[in-house]
């Protein structure tokens, strides 16, 4: 699938040094899987975990998910081996934590060619994502996510940007309101997509829930996750109404009528449909489709 056709709602973080998780993590339906070299992993383990995240990529069938790993950030002793071995192994997409500047997707892009060509894999194929984990990295946001034609997309990463900013997390996210909004712009600005951080407390659900329907609204791809438990509820908010379903497949038709007709705007019930409007039914159209709310011919499922 191209990297850019894919709904990418749910990334779910599993550590790359516990070998049950890694295993299971395909069982889920997550949209992304995203195995974490970086801070779930002790400084001890760094070595094993690359190594155990490389045989699973060799070993296990992970469906139609999309294969990510989080690196160790540039001022480690670790990235420049976990680009290599993510690479041979065949990752589709390296999220490079804490960064700060376009310089860094470029220093990152380099070494994944240069593995490309050691390996064998196709050069241009793997693609970049990057965490924004402080003031900086919301500064240059759009510098960052349009420094490369290998980006797919960018992520607020709360945990540490708040730190950096000194305060911490509040329920009610009025915190992260500036690197929330600054961050989706550069995303769509660039052309790439927009994720938004995890939330930590798996006891919150109603909390995780209404911070879910709130990025939702702003326009968030999805969210990174750190349990599976997680997920079920990324999609549900993310699932298309009957209403909106209808709607968009009465947009669609108008438009397709209108186009017979040689135009490429009509009125549907006293209301304009032009370019825009076909674009939001097509991805209500997709997201309907991603949750198994219409079937073969197109009609609505109940669920
Ligand atoms: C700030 C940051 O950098 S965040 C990113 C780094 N952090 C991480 O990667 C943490 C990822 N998450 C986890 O490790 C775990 O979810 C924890 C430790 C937070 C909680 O674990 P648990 O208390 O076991 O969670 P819970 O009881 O809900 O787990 C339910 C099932 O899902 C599995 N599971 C939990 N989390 C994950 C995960 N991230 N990936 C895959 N499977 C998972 C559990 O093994 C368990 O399976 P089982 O029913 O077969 O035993
Ligand atoms: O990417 C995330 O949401 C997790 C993370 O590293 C952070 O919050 O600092
Ligand atoms: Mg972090």
């Amino acid at each position: 699938m191209a990297a850019d056709e894919r709904l990418r709602r749910t990334m779910m973080f599993v550590p790359g040094n516990n070998p049950g998780l890694i295993k299971d993590a395909g069982i889920f339906g997550v949209d992304s899987i995203m195995f974490d070299l970086e801070d779930a992993v002790n400084m001890n383990e760094k070595d094993s975990a690359r190594f155990l995240v490389y045989e699973a990529l060799q070993t296990f069938d992970y469906g139609d998910a999309e294969l990510v790993v989080r690196i160790n950030g540039l001022d480690t002793p670790f990235y420049e081996n976990d680009i290599k071995a993510m690479v041979k192994a065949g990752i589709d997409v390296i999220r490079l934590p804490k960064t700060e500047n376009a310089d860094m997707i470029h220093e990152l892009e380099n070494l994944v060619e240069a593995a490309e060509k050691e390996f064998g894999r196709e050069v241009g194929s793997t693609h970049l994502m990057a965490a924004i984990e402080s003031a900086m990295g919301v500064v240059n946001a759009y510098e960052i996510a349009s420094a490369s034609d290998r980006m797919i997309g960018i992520a607020l990463s709360a945990e540490d940007y708040t730190t950096d900013m000194k305060t911490h997390r509040y329920p009610d996210g009025q915190e992260l309101l500036y690197a929330r909004n600054a961050i989706l712009h550069a995303a769509r600005a660039a052309g790439i997509a927009a994720f938004d951080t995890v939330f930590t407390d798996l006891d919150d659900m109603e909390g995780f829930e209404r911070e879910t329907k709130f990025i939702h609204q702003l326009g968030y791809d999805g969210k990174s996750l750190i349990n599976p438990r997680q997920i079920a509820t990324v999609n549900k908010v993310y699932a298309p109404t009957q209403k909106e379903i209808l709607n968009a497949q009465n947009v669609i038709a108008a438009i397709e009528e209108a186009k017979r007709k040689g135009s490429g705007v009509i009125a549907m019930n006293g209301q304009m449909v032009d370019r825009p409007v076909v674009l939001r039914a097509e991805r209500v159209m997709k997201l309907a489709k991603a949750n198994n709310l219409v079937d073969a011919e197109g009609n609505y499922v109940e669920k």
